[in-house]
């Protein structure tokens, strides 16, 4: 069995985790890989295989406890995110290679499109290690779009033994691009996040939309491609909105640049408050407590229906139809007039606002990460099986 990182240990292995080196890593760089891959760590734990985790730095801020992985044993990889995202996943794969050269886990498991799942699944395939994907399957056919992250979860996928799709379409986008890898049907684990935040999904969204009452948004806008007019067409939606009994909170994400644009366009204006990125758990409450989210998120593109919450996404293409299918939510886009269109036409109509309301549980039903681990732990031990046959 491989020896686990010797440097920058941080807290023992769960309590009731067998007390040994771990066969299986996971990558963890930006605050939702942290969140979804979490309940992963914890059920591998709960299984007697608690995972090691190597954390890149992407996001320079994130804590393991916000995210309960501090429990884990970690290796920092000290690799900030870049404005050259593909520069980011370079340094990542040599980080990662540097550490791999001694160290070797049995199965790499990375989620999502980030730059750091892409370093982590480049040195894993690298060095002909397993490699799994939480996540699998995402697609919009548009590399643009998003860019990186379309290309990096096509990448990912190409290289991995492992393919783990939140949903039937997923899996049926991995079926026809003939890929390797074995795939199975998931759900995703950011829906185990949010059932263990709040219990049992779907939840009953509170009941609200009384007339004359101030309408309120929650909005999320940090998409590489948002950056420039992007945020200038929500900002000017948003500057025309407020000047009609509506309220805007805006959450800044984790980005400094993204950030400071947003001061610079939105900041002193009646009507809308700039707040600092919140803990998964309030960004929940805000949801719930919204009348309309508007967002470019993946993540709250999952939470959304889940929690019975209306939400324009911010994008013109989405790797998560299932929310449109469902009617939880409308692509938008950022234009100005879209946006302000879309906002008044759910601000008159309170019956379509309702029918998007309905909860639904298409991105799964809060049990993928057991389900993952099981597999998980099935591959590492039939790989061990083969191993052992070739040697004798
Ligand atoms: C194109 C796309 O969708 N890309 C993804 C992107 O994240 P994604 O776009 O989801 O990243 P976000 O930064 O929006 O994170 C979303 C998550 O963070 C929470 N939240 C949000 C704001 C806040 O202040 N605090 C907070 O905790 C949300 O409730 C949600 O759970 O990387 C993820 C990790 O690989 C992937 O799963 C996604 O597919």
């Amino acid at each position: 069995m491989p020896s686990g990182p010797a440097s920058a240990t941080n807290g023992a292995p769960k309590p009731g985790g067998k007390l040994r080196q771990y066969r299986i890593a996971l990558v963890v760089g930006t605050r939702p890989e942290a969140i979804k891959l979490s309940p992963i760590a914890h059920a591998l734990a709960d299984l007697g295989e608690p995972p090691g985790l190597f954390v890149t730095g992407q996001h320079p801020g994130l804590e393991l406890a916000d995210h309960r992985l501090e429990s884990f044993p970690a290796v920092s990889l000290g690799c900030p995110g870049q404005p050259d995202p593909m520069l980011h996943a370079d340094l990542v794969r040599a980080a990662m290679l540097r550490i791999l050269a001694t160290n070797q886990p049995e199965l790499l498991i990375v989620q999502g499109d980030t730059s750091s799942a892409l370093g982590g699944a480049l040195a894993a395939s690298e060095f002909g290690m397993a490699l799994a994907h939480v996540e699998a399957g995402l697609r919009t056919y548009d590399p643009n779009l998003p860019w990186p992250e379309e290309e990096n979860r096509v990448a990912i996928d190409r290289m991995s033994n492992l393919l783990f799709a939140p949903t039937s379409g997923n899996a049926a986008n991995l079926r026809r691009e003939q890929l390797s890898g074995r795939i199975h049907v998931t759900g995703n684990s950011g829906i185990d996040a949010l059932a263990a935040l709040i219990g049992p999904l779907p939840s009953k969204p509170p009941r609200r939309w009384l007339p004359r009452r101030q309408f309120k948004l929650l909005v999320t806008c940090h998409r590489r491609e948002n950056w420039s007019a992007g945020l200038e067409g929500l900002a000017e939606a948003l500057l025309e909105l407020v000047d009609h009994r509506l309220s805007a909170d805006v959450i800044l994400p984790p980005n400094p640049g993204v950030t400071e644009r947003m001061h610079r366009l939105l900041g002193g204006r009646g009507g809308i408050s700039l707040i600092p990125p919140l803990s998964h758990a309030a960004t929940i409450s805000a949801m719930r407590a919204a009348d309309l989210v508007l967002s470019d998120s993946g993540g709250m593109q999952e939470e959304a229906p889940a929690l019975g919450v209306p939400l324009l996404v911010l994008r013109d293409k989405t790797e998560r139809p299932e929310g449109l299918t469902m009617g939880s939510m409308e692509l938008v886009g950022t234009d100005r007039d879209r946006i302000v269109e879309a906002v008044g036409r759910l601000r008159s109509d309170r019956r379509l606002l309702r029918e998007m309301a309905r909860p639904s549980m298409p991105f799964g039903d809060g049990r993928s990460a057991p389900r993952i681990a099981q597999a998980c732990l099935a591959y590492v031990e039939e790989m061990a099986a083969l191993r052992a046959s070739r040697r004798a």
